[in-house]
């Protein structure tokens, strides 16, 4: 047996830059086998979305249940969910197969402004999910939304919403700054806040891209694809963020459409990464 198998439970973006298709991409860069439950197809481009076609929660059941009784799987990045049903549907599954490795990216809304979970969803994701996952990876609108706060523009209000996360019942919150503008605008800075640790950041250089699609999908991928090759969260958060900071480095040689740009993934960079470490 070599390799690990991570699977992606999220929606499917036709123009390939979000959802499923980069999770598969990132897994395959990151040397994991890559799996999927589909949760809801959408009619996506790099200029928006046009429609959403959510899959029945019974149907997302039937996925899991195939799935799960037959694979093992070793990392489990959890991103669009689209309604209340599917929430419980994929909360039952971890509970029934004991899933470990579980990162929740709560996506709520695209980069271009459309609604990806229905409003009346987000008391689910809070109190169905995220209980359940090892790691959340709200942006900074996702975090207000699931405290019913207004969004955080400091990376100390970051912080004290990261610890707000963590009493609602979080294990561990990546809280990602990449909305934040203003002083911290060179750089980009998430906060990592756990249990009886110290918050931790992780910064990388702001890359000038418009071509930020797919970025929250990308990391908590990579995330995911790591868990089971690192020694601790933490570490797989810093390789991952360097991963997604090399993929957008590299967003604009692609052609993906007329919008905001999908973000490159490339396997030879994580050989170059990976040698490092
Ligand atoms: N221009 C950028 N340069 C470097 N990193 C970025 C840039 N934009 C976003 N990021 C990083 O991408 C990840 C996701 O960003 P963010 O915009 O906060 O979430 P989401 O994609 O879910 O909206 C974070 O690690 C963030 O720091
Ligand atoms: C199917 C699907 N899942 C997730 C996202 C969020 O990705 P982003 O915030 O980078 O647009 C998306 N646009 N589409």
């Amino acid at each position: 047996m070599s390799g690990y198998n991570i699977l992606s439970i999220a929606g499917s973006d036709p123009s390939g830059g979000a959802g499923i298709q980069a999770d598969l991409k990132t897994f395959s860069a990151l040397g994991g086998y890559g799996m999927t439950v589909i949760t809801a197809l959408t009619a996506q481009s790099t200029s928006g979305v046009t429609g959403v076609h959510a899959v029945p929660a019974e149907f997302v059941s039937a996925q899991l249940d195939t799935l799960l009784t037959d694979a093992r799987v070793d990392a489990v990045k959890i991103g669009m969910l689209s309604d209340t049903g599917v929430i419980g549907a994929v909360a039952a599954a971890i509970d029934h197969y004991a899933l470990r490795n579980v990162v929740l990216d709560p996506v709520m809304v695209a980069k271009s402004g459309d609604r990806l979970l229905a409003p009346e969803a987000v008391a689910g994701v809070r109190d169905e999910l995220l209980p359940r996952a090892d790691l959340i990876t709200p942006n900074i609108p996702e975090a207000a939304e699931l405290l019913g706060a207004d969004e955080a523009g400091s990376i100390e209000t970051m912080g004290a919403q990261a610890e707000r996360l963590l009493v609602l019942g979080a294990r561990r919150v990546l809280l990602k700054g990449g909305h934040l503008g203003g002083a911290d605008s060179g750089h980009s800075t998430d906060l990592l806040v756990e249990p009886d640790w110290p918050p931790r950041t992780f910064t990388a250089e702001r890359v000038r891209t418009h071509n930020t699609h797919g970025t929250g999908c990308t990391l908590s991928s990579a995330i995911a694809a790591l868990l089971p090759q690192r020694d601790d969260v933490p570490a797989a958060v810093r390789d991952a963020k360097e991963y997604l900071t090399e993929a957008l480095r590299h967003a604009d040689e692609l052609d993906a459409g007329r919008g905001k740009g999908p973000v490159h993934h490339f396997h030879a960079w994580w050989g170059a990464v990976a040698a490092d470490h």
